[in-house]
């Protein structure tokens, strides 16, 4: 990775190279894909989440719609984390809920909310060190093998079958996020930029309806985040629903479609990236913040 920027005529390097149409439906297996933004996958409904006497998300509504990329940000503190995880059922909320594609997530345990088709990425990278680049893909696919018990006990042909497609899918997300050189590489070996991919590959593994991405440029230098930037069109080109938690307002202004803002705990403005940025409440908000 460099340091200097990227001009968007000069494809770099290590940016995800474009798919053939073969890698492109290995990437997509079974997703329905190609929706308009328009109706609601997501509602969060008057969520709260209280810690003992602390209020982290305090009556916080919206939706998210298919198709889109919606940012969440807010100065630090303000609730964004604790909403991915009542979202992904880290965190019970105390009262209000989560309704996916209008049915209430409730109080689902998280694998189940995975496979409900809720995936996310983590603030700081959370891989398996000691496993491959491809390893790591592999596994968020397992959740989608059928083989039963005595399938695997016996190596029967759909298991055979079934290892072949993870690999060749696995291989095709790798390709998807711009790393699949580095598939055969220990993912504690891979320069972080390459984590931070191999995690949205292992995320969009799971054949998500909505990627929750928690800060996913962090610690990346400017030439980084373009590249990143174009990695979320990307996604959201191939009809993925994402929802972003971004400190950098560059890259949160270049890249949604839509922005909500907590402050405290409480949802303070939403709306369109050129509203938000010159909403007076949010420009308070971030009165004495770095970013
Ligand atoms: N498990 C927890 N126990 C107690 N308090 C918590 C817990 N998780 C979060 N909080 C508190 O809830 C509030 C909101 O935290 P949260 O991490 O959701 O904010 P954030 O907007 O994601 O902040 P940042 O941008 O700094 O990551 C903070 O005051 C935080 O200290």
């Amino acid at each position: 990775m460099t340091d200097q920027p990227v001009s968007p005529a000069t494809p770099k390097p290590d940016a995800p190279p474009p798919l053939d149409s073969e890698v492109a439906q290995l990437a997509a297996a079974e997703r329905e894909i190609a929706v308009d933004i328009g109706d609601k996958l997501v509602e969060i409904q008057n969520l709260t989440v209280r810690f003992g006497g602390l209020t982290a998300l305090d009556d916080v509504t919206f939706d998210i719609k298919r198709g889109e990329i919606l940012g969440l940000i807010g100065p630090n503190g303000a609730g964004k984390t604790t909403c991915f995880n009542a979202m992904t059922g880290v965190y019970r909320p105390s009262s209000g809920g989560v309704l996916l594609e209008g049915e209430p997530i409730g109080r689902s345990k998280q694998h189940k909310i995975t496979r409900r088709g809720i995936a996310r990425t983590f603030q700081n990278v959370r891989l398996f060190g000691e496993m491959t680049a491809l390893e790591n893909v592999v596994v968020g696919l397992d959740a989608r093998h059928k083989v039963g018990v005595w399938g695997s006990l016996f190596r029967t042909p759909r298991l055979y079958r079934e290892e072949k497609n993870a690999i060749d899918r696995g291989m095709a997300l790798l390709e998807f996020v711009g790393i699949a050189d580095k598939a055969a590489v220990q993912a504690s070996a891979l320069p972080y930029g390459y984590q931070r991919r191999l995690e949205i590959a292992r995320a969009l593994a799971t054949d998500p309806k909505l990627l929750c991405l928690d800060e996913p440029a962090a610690g990346f230098n400017p030439a980084e985040k373009e590249e990143l930037m174009e990695l979320i069109r990307t996604i959201r080109a191939d009809g993925y629903t994402v929802l972003l938690i971004e400190h950098d307002m560059r890259l949160v202004m270049g890249v949604t479609d839509r922005i909500v803002v907590l402050e405290f705990g409480k949802k303070i403005a939403d709306g369109l990236p050129k509203d938000i940025r010159n909403d007076p409440t949010v420009i308070a908000a971030y009165l004495g913040e770095e970013d």
